[in-house]
């Protein structure tokens, strides 16, 4: 079996010498939330490693934003999110972090998440564990729905039809009830939560694979589970994700949470007057037949 250290402690070094850039700037006006420190951060990522590992491919949000294809393929590929949290980057709320996964044969080899503001390294190897600032990592291990803390993301949709979707899958979690929802701003640190057992699960429909790639990683060496939202094998292509501190605990979520189908990070973007639309948006939420059985 290849072993894949030497990458992993190159992208530590470089994701905490990335993690000392500060500078917020708008692109364009308040609303755009892409700063031109998340592009300044992947470049200055991307340029280091790709010197050192010149054969090796890369996923990066902001390239894919700025149109690169997205393409998961066999070849040894780093897959990275210069700033997982931008809005709480530009609000100075203070969980930001780097998220780098690097994937061989479609498989992750090793995550890295650095949550710049707390100066917490978090990272994994595949059949190594897991560990946080060199310390190894476990998850709480809670396998009773009602005694977890569940953390989430509200995300940007707006619509009423995704707002809905959103509002009523923490309404029937409460109901059960769990201890309490929790959402800090950046799924990578969500689920590094989970991976230190400060939170118990973590779920989501709509992140992309360079929010949850590394930290999926860190959350199975560190004893948890991560599945698809329906209980299933999970893709890192499908933006569908439960991390969990046991297999209890995802499959409750699992059976409670309505789906909201989303396009695939490796489909080919929607065209938009020959333009590629700006994101690869969730499509709306939908009931599936398998929902009859859910309340609320
Ligand atoms: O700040 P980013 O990278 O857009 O990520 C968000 C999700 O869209 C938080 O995970
Ligand atoms: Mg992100
Ligand atoms: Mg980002």
């Amino acid at each position: 079996m290849a072993d894949w250290t030497d990458c992993l402690n190159f992208g530590i070094s470089v994701a905490k010498r990335a993690g000392e850039q500060k500078e917020v700037k708008l692109k364009s006006s308040p609303a755009d939330l892409v700063t031109e420190t998340d592009q300044r951060v992947e470049k200055i990522l991307i340029s280091a490693i790709s010197t050192r590992y010149p054969q090796h491919r890369f996923i990066g949000e902001e390239s894919v934003a700025a149109g690169e294809r997205l393409q998961l393929t066999d070849s040894p590929t780093w897959i990275i999110d210069p700033i997982d949290g931008t809005v709480n980057f530009v609000h100075r709320f203070p969980f930001v972090a780097i998220s780098i996964a690097f994937a061989v044969n479609k498989q992750t080899e090793f995550g890295i998440v650095y949550s710049c503001v707390e100066d917490k390294l978090f990272h994994a190897q595949r059949g190594r564990g897991a560990f946080l600032n060199g310390e190894p990592l476990h998850v709480s291990g809670q396998e009773d729905i009602s005694r977890c803390v569940v953390v989430t993301e509200i995300g940007a949709e707006r619509d009423d039809l995704a707002l809905s979707t959103l509002t009523s899958n923490i309404f029937r979690l409460l109901k059960l009830p769990v201890h309490g929802v929790r959402a800090l701003g950046t799924a990578a640190v969500d689920m590094c939560q989970v991976a230190m057992g400060g939170a118990d699960a973590y779920y989501h429909i709509g992140m992309h694979c360079w929010d949850i790639a590394a930290s999926a990683i860190i959350v199975r060496e560190a004893g948890g589970v991560v599945t698809d939202t329906d209980g299933g094998w999970f893709d890192v292509m499908s933006r569908r994700v439960i991390a969990a501190s046991s297999s209890a605990v995802a499959n409750r979520i699992a059976q409670v949470i309505r789906p909201f189908p989303c396009r695939r990070d490796d489909e080919e973007p929607l065209q938009s007057g020959g333009q590629l639309t700006a994101d690869r948006k969730c499509a709306g939420p939908l009931m599936k037949s398998d929902d009859t059985n859910k309340t609320h």
